[in-house]
């Protein structure tokens, strides 16, 4: 039978990337999707930015939406403390299946939960089942029209809170307007657009990256 795209992308992993070796297995799936089949992992440009950010978070806690292959899963989590926790979510069980096996062969199996299944059904269990409070950083990298939705339901969910940091991915290709009309006009996000390229071209592409602010005054009133 036919192999998928990411059970191609697993196994460029398995062939060139070093067991237990995170940046390794980055490397092997940048090389693999730049030079063999283009796929939209957030590849290593936007990789850099999302690196800087996780790095200038230092978060204890990272939501992920959208996991796909578990590419920027694999980035983020061999960037957090000890003890930190990266939740992951994905609705495919197919790129549910590679992506456990992509973090598990860079050995980051004990800071990543994937947990398959749907963001509307899941962000608002995160308490109850997962113990987590409120999320240090969220990455948003899955259906783009899902964006906004997610992000006031994570706000209803009490999952923010004052200084949780947003990183939406792909806010110019494909693109999320609604999401960004919204976050850069509501008082409660001061955001900021990292301008980048799509991954693997030279098409121009960027991650906004939002702060949520809490409350503010105006709505007590
Ligand atoms: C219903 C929303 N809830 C969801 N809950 C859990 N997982 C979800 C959800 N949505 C989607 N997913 C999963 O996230 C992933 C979806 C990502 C969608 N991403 C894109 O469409 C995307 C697309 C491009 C792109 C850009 C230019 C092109 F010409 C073609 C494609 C580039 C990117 O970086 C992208 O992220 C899949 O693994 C999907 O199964
Ligand atoms: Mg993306």
């Amino acid at each position: 039978t036919q192999s998928t795209r990411p059970q191609r992308i697993l196994t460029a992993v398995q062939k060139n990337a070093t067991r237990g070796d995170p940046r390794s297995v980055v490397k092997a799936i940048d090389h693999f999707c730049r030079n063999k089949e283009w796929a939209m992992n957030v590849g290593d440009e936007k990789g850099c930015i999302l690196d800087s950010v996780v790095s200038e978070v230092n978060p204890a806690t990272v939501l992920e939406l959208g996991t796909y292959c578990g590419y920027s899963t694999v980035r983020i989590a061999s960037l957090l403390p000890p003890n930190a926790k990266l939740i992951t979510l994905e609705f495919n069980p197919d790129f549910a299946a590679i992506a456990r096996q992509v973090i598990a062969w860079a050995g980051l199996e004990d800071k990543v939960q994937l947990v398959e299944g749907a963001s509307g059904d899941w962000i608002p269990k995160m308490k109850e089942q997962f113990g987590v409070k409120t999320f240090d950083l969220v990455f948003l990298d899955h259906w783009k029209n899902s964006y906004l939705p997610d992000t006031k339901l994570m706000e209803e969910c009490g999952l923010l809170r004052k200084g949780s940091v947003l990183l939406a991915d792909n806010v110019i290709c494909p693109g999320a307007p609604e999401y960004l009309e919204f976050i850069r006009s509501s008082p409660r996000y001061k955001s900021q657009y990292f301008k980048s390229h799509l991954e693997y071209t030279k098409v121009e592409d960027g991650l906004e990256k939002s702060v949520f602010l809490g409350l503010v005054n105006e709505e007590w009133t």
